[in-house]
């Protein structure tokens, strides 16, 4: 079969792959996609929208039995009949990618669904579902946005056990009655606290000494703290030797047997590069993440986005990296990326929202860090708020700048106080110049001027 010749390829149609595939044809270029799975990739289908879908019930719920102690009496019954529907028929239309494909064939986009490797510098493979094979020479190049899958853990017997991972819990119809949850990171808190206002009795086991790693362990303190007086059983720093299935699920700690009726693992991601022909473009090719550089450049005529550049894995990483690619290709002078700003969410109830460096990544990069939290509670806010007013914010400077390079909001809402906070640390506001703002009486914002205040002491 003879090559043909186009002006991109992308291989994997996830949040950043479509993008720019899109992008790009709209720009006037020859782009053809490629996908083995459902176009749109993990977040749609998988990830961030049914994820949220099944939180906005929760929270609904549990603004319901707050409204207990604020407003009167209220008759809370769970149906999770309707997250199941909304998730099925609204979001994801049965887990049919026809709206995407639709969207990316009116740019231009030619899709071919299977698997595409790389064959050399803008040399494409596409081994089709339908038992076709197609040769692409791209002459701009290749965007790779091949995603990640579930890391699927080595523990005893857990291979052998119909367990849950993202792919399975976004399918679930009907609530079990008790769910073991392996992973505290922000898809294991996220959905514990979801099932858990469902009425679902939950262990969270996380083998690192706390929940939210990455995240401040002022944050961390908070969310371990909500969860627990949820009726959550939040075990840190476990070690689980074995699992069993017998119709219920048991998770041998070693000094102590879990059993629950359903097992969710969310102990992070894995990238699928193997195989996809790295070596022919002059990288290893047993890689588990791709460097790039600024351009989101990795070899030649090689781009790479999303959550394969270890860049940090979300939606807007993907998107943000796809439209600096985008700039690189069509020939534009930038801006190019930087991820000194990068703001994150975890959706739990309080919101954990960050932004930049945490203290500890602060003070290993060697600058002269001071830092301050105000309590969510005790702003006016937070006290007007009462139930559910669970939260901090804290705030990490460069004592010899006196700009922010880091903060945290874990508020009602956290994720859109983080806002102010991201544009600080972004655009390197100086301390001084925030001090001067007007903080709007009373919101949970306010309790930014709280912790600005503190950076003195
Ligand atoms: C439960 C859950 C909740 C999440 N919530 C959030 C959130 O609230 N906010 C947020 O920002 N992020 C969230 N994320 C993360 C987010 O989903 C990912 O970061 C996002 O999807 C970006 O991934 P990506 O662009 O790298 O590609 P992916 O979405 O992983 O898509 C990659 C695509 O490439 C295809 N592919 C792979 N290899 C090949 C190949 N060789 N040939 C052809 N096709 C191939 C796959 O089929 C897939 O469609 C969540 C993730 C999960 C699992
Ligand atoms: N709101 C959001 O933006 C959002 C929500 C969900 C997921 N995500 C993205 O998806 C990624 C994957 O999420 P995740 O929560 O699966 O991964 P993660 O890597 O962030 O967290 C996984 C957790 O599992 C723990 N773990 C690993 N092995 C274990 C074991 N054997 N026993 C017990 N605990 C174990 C880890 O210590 C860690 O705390 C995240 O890093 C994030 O970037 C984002």
């Amino acid at each position: 079969m003879s090559a043909r010749d186009v002006d991109v390829v992308v291989i994997g149609l996830g949040p950043g792959g479509e993008y720019a595939a899109q992008k790009l044809a709209e720009a006037g270029l020859t782009v053809v996609g490629v996908d083995k799975g459902l176009v749109g990739g993990e977040c749609p289908f998988y990830g961030c929208i049914p994820s949220k879908i099944m939180i906005r019930a929760a929270n609904a719920l549990a603004e319901a039995r707050r409204a207990q102690t604020l407003a009167g009496q209220v008759d809370v019954r769970p149906d999770w009949s309707l997250v199941a529907e909304r998730i099925d028929r609204q979001a994801t239309n049965h887990w049919d990618d026809s709206s995407h494909v639709e969207r990316l064939t009116a740019a231009g986009v030619e899709i071919l669904r299977g698997v595409g490797r790389l064959d050399g510098p803008g040399r494409v493979i596409v081994d089709g579902t339908d038992g076709s094979r197609h040769e692409l020479v791209a002459s701009r190049g290749v965007v790779l946005n091949a995603g990640t899958m579930p890391a699927t853990l080595p523990i005893e017997g857990l291979a052998d056990t119909p367990y849950w991972t993202n792919r399975e819990v976004v399918r679930v119809s009907e609530l079990p009655a008790s769910l073991v949850v392996i992973g505290g990171g922000p898809i294991g808190c996220e959905l514990t606290q979801a099932f858990t206002r469902f009425g679902v009795k939950v262990t969270l086991l996380e083998v690192a000494d706390r929940i939210l790693g990455p995240e401040e362990p002022e944050s961390a303190e908070v969310i371990h703290g909500v969860l627990t007086a949820e009726g959550v059983d939040v075990r840190a720093g476990v070690s689980i030797k074995r699992v069993t299935h017998d119709g219920a699920f048991h998770v041998d700690l070693g000094d102590e047997v879990v059993t629950a009726d359903q097992l969710l693992v969310a102990a992070g991601r894995r990238t699928q590069l193997s195989g996809i022909g790295l070596e022919t473009v002059g990288l290893a090719d047993d890689l588990k993440v791709i460097d790039t550089d600024e351009r989101l450049r990795a070899g030649e005529r090689l781009w790479a986005v999303g959550d394969i550049t270890g860049k940090g894995q979300f939606t807007h990483i993907s998107m943000y990296q796809a439209a600096v690619a985008v700039r690189d290709i069509l020939g534009a002078d930038g801006p190019w990326a930087d991820y000194r700003a990068v703001s994150r969410v975890t959706f739990t109830d309080p919101e954990v929202g960050s932004v930049g460096m945490s203290e500890r990544q602060a003070r290993e990069a060697g600058l002269a860090v001071i830092t301050s939290v105000a309590e969510i509670p005790e702003s006016s806010r937070g006290w007007i708020h009462q139930a559910g007013n669970e939260g901090i914010i804290k705030l990490v400077a460069d004592a010899e700048r006196m700009v922010l390079v880091g903060a945290s909001a874990v508020a009602p809402s956290g994720g859109e106080v983080l806002g102010l906070l991201a544009a600080a640390v972004h655009a390197q506001v100086p301390v001084a110049t925030l001090r001067t703002m007007h903080f709007a009486y009373p919101t949970f914002h306010r309790a930014i001027e709280v912790a600005l205040d503190g950076l003195d002491s």
